[in-house]
């Protein structure tokens, strides 16, 4: 359904679109007697911004887990950069450069902006414990590397003002903001976000809206995100999945999504002739 060409291109507004980097094949995922996702198959390209939309129920977020390793398959295969990827732990996906932010925030509300940002960075730490102990020359380096790409991160999202903020005290807005450095810190290939714009005001969305783009355009990072908020899926998107009671019934840009009777039936709930 979709009119991107197979090779890599450049869109109209300047972004590279490169190959796939990640493919769901025929991903079928059950809970008991109740089917989430049946044999479902789309992929994601390098540089991309991928969304996964459908009404409540419809299976996103479990798509989001299965991509993230939460959730292994019963049926069907994960492929990463062409190679089928073996059931995982979510810390060995995460090594393999797939980071997320949650549809419930999940910081550490006592610690502050800085301190839940550097968490982000636990995959990267090569040194032990005993050297972080006592201090040893590579636990330094590690620990300032660690702290300038933070402070970049920090900068980049303009939150210098609240990085000695405890998370607990912040608004709203500013928290998921909190969450995105988080998962920047840890520098993903793929960038998985769960409903980034829920429960925000207008300005808030119109904020995050930019940053999205802004970690796509400058770092390159592909990011696939879960959204309710149409306005905000149909301008930030290159491609989208429509999903309904576990199954795809839609896939395209986002012009051909919104022109899809199925996708308008099923969701979008628009009069057609
Ligand atoms: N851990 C689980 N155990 C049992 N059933 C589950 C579990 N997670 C999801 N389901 C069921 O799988 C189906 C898909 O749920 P899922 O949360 O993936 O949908 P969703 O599209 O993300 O919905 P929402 O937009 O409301 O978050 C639903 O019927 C749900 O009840």
């Amino acid at each position: 359904m979709t009119a991107f060409p197979d090779e890599s291109f450049v869109t109209p507004d300047g972004r590279t679109i490169g190959g796939v980097l990640m493919e769901m094949r025929n991903i079928t995922l059950r809970f008991g007697g109740v089917i989430a996702i049946k044999d479902i198959s789309f992929d994601i390209r390098e540089g991309e911004i991928r969304a996964i939309i459908g009404p409540n129920g419809a299976g996103k977020s479990s798509m989001l887990n299965v991509i993230s390793g939460f959730y292994n398959p019963q049926e069907g295969e994960v492929l990463f950069h062409g190679k089928k990827r073996p059931p995982m732990r979510p810390y060995q996906v995460a090594r393999q450069g797939i980071a997320r932010t949650f549809q419930n925030i999940a910081l550490f509300d006592g610690m502050s902006v800085l301190d839940n940002i550097m968490t982000g960075r636990l995959t990267h730490m090569k040194t032990g414990l005993l050297e972080q102990a006592i201090w040893w020359g590579k636990a330094e380096r590690e620990e300032v590397a660690n702290r300038r790409k933070v402070e970049e991160i920090i900068d980049f999202l303009e939150i210098e003002h609240i990085r000695k903020t405890p998370v607990g005290r912040l608004p709203y807005g500013l928290k998921k903001r909190v969450e995105l450095a988080r998962a920047l810190a840890a520098e993903p290939r793929i960038l998985l976000l769960d409903e980034p714009m829920a429960g925000m005001n207008v300005e808030e969305k119109e904020d995050m809206c930019r940053f999205i783009l802004d970690v796509n355009d400058e770092y390159g990072t592909t990011i696939a995100l879960i959204e309710h908020d149409m306005g905000v899926v149909m301008d930030l998107s290159d491609r989208v999945v429509v999903m309904d009671y576990g199954k795809k019934i839609g896939d395209g840009t986002p012009d051909e999504v919104r022109a899809s009777k199925e996708v308008i039936d099923a969701y979008l709930g628009v009069a057609h002739d």
